[in-house]
């Protein structure tokens, strides 16, 4: 892999316009096809943090410090895979328009990689056809559609906030899969927002512990999960749940 840096964070600062500062002097960066990990409690400011590297801060927040520096494209995967999709408009044609004006190809061209982006994410063919709306998927197909979205915009960061909260376990390990095998069949390089530290874990190379708009710890991720420096990041480890009776069975043997 490549350490020259795709993305540098450099003394990051947002604000609200009451002058509370929501992100605190934030600095990282991201070589090429690297997966880094933001954790932390919620509203310590991980996903204004990725709203600011896509450059789309939310009304009521501004920039008042630093830089974000990139020299590719970002796209967004959200948290609500629903709420990032227009309800009325059929699903094929959402994804055809973002190929159409990301990719500057024809309408027919479009809709032809629109349906190869789906098929290539798992949607079933029933599902490919062009009157088939958002309503009529489940949340995990609706998430692998908006993850088509941000992949039809040939990103070189994908930006990921908690992709799978709102989604049932299974599918969350699905949906976690599909990220993977196309990160390593399209060298993509990911910044991941999760509260979930197994999810951390098993994607990211790095983590970035946030609280309250600060990073107070960050390193690599095992030796991070293993000796945490810092009582939060220790906090973090402890708050999640064992499952007790397979805990019981390893006592046993
Ligand atoms: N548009 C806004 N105007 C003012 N304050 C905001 C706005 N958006 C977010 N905030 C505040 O900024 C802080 C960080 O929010 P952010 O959404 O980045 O947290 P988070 O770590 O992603 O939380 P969660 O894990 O719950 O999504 C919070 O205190 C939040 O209330």
């Amino acid at each position: 892999m490549s350490t020259e840096p795709v993305l540098e964070v450099e003394s990051l600062t947002l604000a609200a316009k009451s002058k509370e500062i929501l992100v605190n002097n934030i600095s990282f960066s991201l070589a090429r096809g690297e997966s880094l990990g933001l954790v932390g409690e919620s509203g310590s400011g991980k996903s204004l943090t990725l709203r600011a590297i896509l450059g789309l801060l939310p009304r009521g927040v501004e920039q008042t410090g630093g830089a974000v520096r990139s020299k590719v494209s970002s796209a967004m995967v959200f948290q609500d895979p629903r709420g990032a999709l227009d309800p009325l408009c059929p699903v094929v044609k959402q994804l055809a328009e973002v190929v159409y004006y990301r990719q500057q190809v024809s309408r027919r061209a479009a809709r032809t990689i629109a349906l190869e982006l789906l098929e290539r994410l798992g949607l079933p063919d029933s599902l490919r056809k062009k009157d088939r709306y958002p309503s009529q998927l489940s949340g995990g197909q609706c998430q692998r559609v908006v993850i088509a979205l941000a992949l039809a915009c040939k990103p070189g960061i994908l930006l990921c906030d908690e992709p799978t909260t709102a989604l049932d376990v299974t599918v969350q390990r699905q949906i976690i899969d599909t990220i993977t095998s196309l990160q390593h069949e399209l060298g993509f390089a990911m910044v991941f927002v999760t509260h979930n530290l197994a999810i951390a874990a098993n994607l990211c190379s790095r983590l970035y512990v946030m609280k309250q708009g600060q990073i107070v710890e960050h390193g690599e991720t095992l030796s991070l999960l293993q000796h945490p420096a810092d009582p939060y990041t220790q906090m973090l480890i402890d708050s999640v749940l064992p499952l007790p009776e397979l805990e019981l069975e390893g006592s046993r043997q």
